[in-house]
């Protein structure tokens, strides 16, 4: 029996500043981790070190986007670009299978790559040169700052896993080398009174890649699958954290020990609601092999060798197949 009403359960909250503490402190970082990880794989950061007047700038300048006329957003539709940058209208993402599309528009930021950079003459996935609005004057550099200061947040994230896995702190430092991540504004209208049948913000899915870090605005709507109760706990905002949680290369990664947990959005607030998730990848060409501290004896790998472009590569086809 499936409940129905989310539950009252809560995630944990978790002090990233611990990792520069002492000794106990990064160990209670890294204990804590490593449950919520063996759990849900879903958690709050806070001492991320990531300003407020930061933050405050990229929900401004989303809402600014998203209030634009629809023939500027179409001009930069995502349609356009090699490199999946650009603006993706209402209902143009159906995230769980046999679900009416999500009620949600959004806007995909990459590194930014010209043309003659090798990764792009190669045809690599995902990379190149981004869509930007050309009647925002502001969007482009707080969009480049905070893609930026994520991609370190997402690296000390990276550090701490690494403890949390019994693995030397730097064990991840190639994985963060040049990194492939996605930065991907959304705008959710409200639930409409009268929805079809399963129609909703956001379908249930699982994350593809490594890490995700979640900025969520005032409003509730993120619910998390608790596998072990079989109902869905409301991830509702916290003032001064992000919502961050693993993707499924870090399950195949720790031979599913760590975990890659169903979610998604139903906006009953009533109001437009922003949100903000990073994709954080890593480098496209590392290994993606069992973690040597995840295999216990006599256990096999669940997965064959990869590598990061593949892996992702692989789970795009499988969705929009
Ligand atoms: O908007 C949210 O709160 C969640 C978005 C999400 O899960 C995603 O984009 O993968
Ligand atoms: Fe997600």
């Amino acid at each position: 029996m499936i409940a129905t009403e989310p539950s009252t359960a809560s995630l944990p909250v978790i002090d990233l500043s611990l990792l520069t503490g002492t000794p106990q402190q990064q160990q209670l970082l890294t204990r804590s981790l490593a449950d919520a990880c063996l759990h849900t794989g879903f958690f709050y950061v806070s001492g991320h070190g990531i300003a407020v007047e930061l933050i405050n700038r990229v929900f401004a300048e989303s809402r600014a986007l998203f209030g634009l006329p629809d023939e500027q957003k179409d001009a930069i539709n995502k349609s356009l670009s090699r490199a999946n940058r650009g603006y993706e209208p209402l209902k143009g993402q159906t995230l769980e299978p046999g679900s009416p599309p999500d009620l949600k528009e959004g806007f995909y930021i990459g590194e930014e790559l010209d043309d003659s950079d090798p990764r792009v003459q190669a045809g690599r996935f995902n990379q190149g040169a981004n869509q930007w609005p050309a009647s925002l004057p502001g969007f482009r550099d707080t969009m480049t700052e905070y893609f930026t200061a994520l991609n370190q947040l997402s690296a000390r994230i990276m550090e701490a896993l690494a403890l949390s896995l019994d693995l030397n702190q730097r064990f991840f430092d190639d994985f963060c080398h040049q990194p492939l991540s996605t930065l991907r504004l959304l705008h959710y209208p409200p639930q409409p009174t009268n929805p079809a049948p399963g129609e909703k913000g956001c379908g249930a899915h699982t994350d593809f890649g490594g890490v995700t870090i979640l900025l969520l605005d005032d409003n509730p709507g993120l619910q998390v699958w608790d596998a072990g109760n079989e109902q869905w706990i409301n991830a509702n905002p916290i003032p001064g954290t992000f919502v961050v949680n693993l993707g499924d290369m870090i399950a195949r990664w720790t031979n599913d020990r760590y975990r890659s947990t169903l979610h998604r959005v139903v906006n009953t607030s009533g109001a437009e609601r922003y949100s903000v998730p990073f994709f954080y990848s890593g480098n496209p060409d590392h290994e993606v092999v069992c973690l040597p501290t995840c295999l216990a004896e006599g256990d096999e790998p669940h997965y064959p060798p990869t590598t990061v472009e593949a892996h992702l590569m692989d789970m795009y086809r499988r969705t929009y197949a």
